[in-house]
């Protein structure tokens, strides 16, 4: 009857049914074609990409074998075994030279990334820094070869993230980050691995393959800063610069058998840095060293918190590293937990936190059990909803026009679902699974900004909570689990929210850091069996297999402390590195 009334009102036409289906064809083909090439023009993007990186690797063969014709006496073991320290200390003093230390990191560089895939691009102007640190004074890190990862802006490199859109948007000047690194003497000699990106704790994307974990090739060195730490455990570079926002320094170190620092956010400079969600401030994206010991990130911590830093980024606080509090050997109060109540630790990653503790007990501290308060809140109201505030519209955005790689699809799928079909299998899935119906009630995000105000005054308050706490135990540090060990591939772009352990401090803006303690072990394998997890959801499945099939990987523990006290953090990460290496050394014995 109302089609009949709308026929009416509409003039009468002979419709041509032949021109109908021309028309619709046209278009469905139009349609076709179009996706065709957009989808040649990203293929034939990504063969250009790979013969550039190709070319790049072959630029790095040759420049190491012509150092090497020209300097046959020089011996690579020796340099590729000295801590940054004793490095740095060699190349001041001219023991050792600039061009024999890159050239043979480039050497080594090249051989770790052609067995685990960590390098993205070469830094050929590498060679235009080493005649230039020479013209300069001495700084701290005079002649040392740094890698950095991706998504920290190298003067006429582009910030790709792994996508492919990024390609043709070379950076017009360095960050703040690596002009610090390189008035200090620093030289930045290849960039490193990111998840397609950035948002993932794996390392793959379609631009540049996956990273896998040196230790382990069926495991994956973690995401994002993944090649960073690949190359870095690989012994393929002595100090790296990452960033994390959830966890992209500490997981991938965790994985990898490195140490890694993320600072409180703005103690360091992220101008030049791209972030995975541009302009959300929920957990807070940082920049941070990376290196084999914790000596080595005080060497860069020191160097990069100098005046030229504090003049570049006037928003940074003019906050040199202090050595006086790094240096104290008092007591410390320490805090610790060895499960957060939202993901169940594994076997050794609660070993490595029940050992550590005992240690720094008969050491000579004192050790407080902390509960994070309100775990469930934070994870789903101030992070999930936070980061994902927006719907998941700008994530989701980053990937139009891009293959996605194998990495994201899950999650991507999630992020991609309408906001009604969200609620309904979140209200289905809610008496089942609850933890995965909340987290999807919290992917549809915030709605409106009056509610990301409100959310932003809930984390507040939040942080007014857990800074109470922490003081009504008048703690100094925390110690906690870093999760690990490295996981199998194929798990972890399907275990975000198991980053609970490290978002936690992006959201609270405290530093933190992580410190290989332990290995797994076959009894730890063997209790791995029992692990049900808190909820025995499928997530808690997921874990299990994740991290099976992985004795003698390394183990970390994470350590933090409260706001801008960086020095102090790094102080108890190398008290837990000393006491560790020492039981490690009297197990030997
Ligand atoms: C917008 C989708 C939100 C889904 C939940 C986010 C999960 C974060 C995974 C952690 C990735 C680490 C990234 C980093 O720290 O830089």
């Amino acid at each position: 009857m109302a089609l009949e009334k709308v026929k009416g009102l509409l003039p009468e036409v002979e419709v041509d049914r032949y021109f109908v289906s021309a028309v619709l064809c046209g278009s469905a083909t139009a349609i076709l074609v179009s996706r065709w090439v957009s989808q040649r023009r990203v293929q034939k993007k990504l063969e250009e990409a790979k013969r550039r990186r190709e070319l790049g690797f072959q630029r790095m063969e040759n420049a190491a074998r012509q150092f090497k014709q020209q300097n046959p006496g020089i011996k690579a073991a020796p340099i590729l075994s000295l801590p940054l320290v004793e490095l740095a200390a060699k190349l001041r003093d001219g023991t050792l030279s600039p061009e024999s230390v890159l050239y043979t990191y480039i050497e080594k560089a090249l051989e770790v990334t052609q067995q685990i895939n960590c390098v993205t691009d070469f830094l050929p102007e590498c060679e235009e820094q080493l005649r230039e640190v020479k013209k300069q004074e001495k700084g701290l890190l005079y002649g040392v070869p740094v890698s950095i990862k991706e998504n920290i802006a190298c003067k006429g490199h582009p910030n790709t993230m792994g996508l492919v859109k990024y390609l043709d948007r070379p950076e017009p000047e360095d960050s703040v980050i690596v002009k610090v690194l390189k008035k200090q003497g620093a030289i930045p000699f290849v960039r490193t691995n990111t998840s397609q990106g950035i948002l993932n704790i794996d390392c793959g994307n379609t631009l540049f393959g996956q990273t896998l974990n040196p230790f382990n090739h069926k495991k994956t060195s973690g995401g994002s800063s993944g090649g960073e730490a690949a190359l870095v455990g690989g012994g393929g570079s002595v100090i790296g610069i990452g960033t994390d926002v959830a966890a992209s320094i500490r997981v991938p170190c965790g994985f990898c058998g490195i140490c890694g620092f993320k600072p409180t956010g703005y103690r360091l400079s992220v101008k030049g840095t791209t972030s995975p969600v541009e302009g959300m401030n929920s957990a807070i994206n940082v920049t941070g060293p990376m290196a084999r010991d914790m000596d080595s990130l005080v060497l860069c911590m020191k160097a990069l918190l100098c005046d030229e830093l504090f003049c570049l980024d006037p928003t940074v606080p003019p906050l040199p590293f202090n050595d006086e509090i790094y240096s104290s050997s008092r007591p410390l109060r320490i805090g610790y937990y060895d499960g957060d109540g939202y993901f169940q630790p594994s076997p050794s990653m609660r070993r490595a936190v029940q050992e550590t503790r005992k240690l720094l007990q008969e050491a000579g501290h004192t050790l407080i059990p902390f509960t994070p308060p309100r775990i469930n809140f934070l994870v789903d109201e101030l992070f999930t909803k936070g980061v994902s505030a927006d719907g998941c519209s700008t994530l989701v955005e980053n990937f139009d026009g891009e293959f996605v790689d194998v990495t994201w699809t899950n999650q991507l799928r999630c992020c991609k679902m309408p906001d009604l079909l969200k609620r309904l299998l979140a209200l289905i899935l809610m008496p089942v699974f609850p933890r995965i119906s909340r987290h999807l009630n919290a992917l549809i995000g915030v709605g409106s900004v009056k509610n990301l105000w409100k959310n932003n005054v809930d984390r507040m308050a939040y942080r007014d909570e857990f800074i109470a706490e922490w003081r009504r135990l008048k703690l100094d540090v925390v110690l906690c689990p870093a999760l690990g060990p490295a996981f199998n591939l194929g798990y972890a772009g399907k275990l975000f929210v198991a980053t609970t352990y490290t978002h936690l401090y992006n959201v609270l803006n405290f530093p933190a850091g992580v410190v290989p303690v332990t290995t797994v072990s076959e009894a730890d394998e063997e209790e791995l069996r029992h692990y049900k997890g808190y909820y025995g959801d499928p997530w808690d499945k997921r874990m299990k297999e994740a991290v099976q099939d992985a004795v003698g990987l390394p183990v970390a523990v994470q350590c933090v402390a409260l706001p801008w006290q960086e020095e102090l953090c790094l102080r108890f990460m190398k008290e837990v590195e000393t006491l560790s290496s020492e039981r490690r050394g009297r197990r030997k014995i």
